[in-house]
């Protein structure tokens, strides 16, 4: 506590009111577990599992039948690796492409995609059919995305370069669309220090305001009856509930319930005087100490 205090104060003086448990500070700046996710697109799943087996301990990532915790950080020498076989991904951020629960043959759309984990896993779950809209507004970023959907054996992918709000104009498009938003990236911290000494409130801000735009632009995108998942791997509530709330607020969007096996945060309700609708209790807030991983927030969001 004392250390994040020291590193950045406005920080710990804002998440304090939202988690103050030993526990919540201790995650937050803890190194993450290992993991990855087997790319079915290249190998069966069990081939793939054992032959890792063979020189590595695995451990299944309860919410994701692909994932696995892995005793090794050296990918570098891994044939599986080299192969594109494994993907290395943080256990949380696999939820939103599970949630999204995308079908072969359908059209999505991925609107913040690069560098591609959650498009792959996609393309995974649709079995390289139909078609996945990948953009991303950065153009350097948005080669990574690319090399990296070529490694993975991604067929069905098409890349864009445009700021996501391009999208509202094909409205009632696509089956499902994935929102996994650019944002302060407090998640993260655990990967890197710089995420929380360059962390500011004006940034939040920023992020927010950006974040109810593509919001509004993600859900125009989609077809009646279409699902929407909202994601960030950040904990502010103006990046979360507030967004959705937002969204609420201004069209006929349900939130739905989202049902896995893992632990989670009560949704806020009330922060900074801010008050939100009981709806938003229906999205999954996930804390560094919840699953021993990255914070999370996915909203699973449908259009009537
Ligand atoms: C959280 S990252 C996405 C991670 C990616 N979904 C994955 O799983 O690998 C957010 C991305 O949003 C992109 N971005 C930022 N502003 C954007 C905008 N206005 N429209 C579309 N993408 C944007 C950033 O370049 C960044 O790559």
């Amino acid at each position: 506590m004392e250390e994040v205090a020291k590193m950045n104060r406005a920080f710990y003086e804002r998440y304090q009111k939202l988690d103050d448990g030993e526990e919540f500070w201790r995650l937050m700046m803890a190194p993450l577990r290992q993991s990855i996710r087997i790319n079915t697109l290249k190998a069966p799943l069990e081939y793939v599992k054992a032959r890792l087996e063979e020189r590595y301990e695995l451990e299944p990532i309860p919410w994701v039948k692909e994932g696995f915790f892995i005793n090794t950080r050296e990918f570098g020498d891994m044939i599986e690796y080299a192969l594109g076989l494994v993907f290395p991904q943080e256990a949380s951020s696999m939820i939103p492409p599970v949630v999204l629960d995308p079908k072969p043959r359908e059209l999505v759309l991925d609107m913040a995609a690069a560098p591609g984990a959650k498009t792959t896993q996609i393309a995974q779950y649709m079995k390289n059919e139909g078609c996945i809209i990948a953009n991303d507004l950065k153009k350097w970023r948005a080669n990574v995305l690319i090399a990296n959907l070529n490694r993975f054996g991604v067929l069905n992918a098409r890349v864009t370069v445009k700021d996501g709000i391009y999208f509202s104009r094909f409205e009632n498009t696509f089956d499902r669309v994935l929102l996994d938003a650019p944002c302060s990236s407090v998640g993260m911290i655990r990967k890197s220090f710089k995420f929380l000494t360059d962390w500011s409130m004006k940034k939040v801000i920023r992020y927010s305001n950006i974040q109810k735009k593509l919001i509004v632009a993600a859900y125009k995108a989609l077809k009646p009856g279409g699902v929407l998942v909202y994601s960030t791997c950040t904990i502010d509530p103006l990046e979360n509930e507030e967004v959705v709330d937002y969204l609420l607020s201004k069209t006929d969007a349900k939130l739905e319930k989202i049902n896995l096996p893992l632990k989670s945060t009560p949704p806020v309700l009330e922060f900074e005087g801010k008050k939100y609708s009981e709806e938003v209790k229906k999205c999954l807030r996930i804390h560094p100490q919840d699953n021993n991983t990255e914070a999370f927030f996915i909203a699973k969001i449908r259009k009537p």
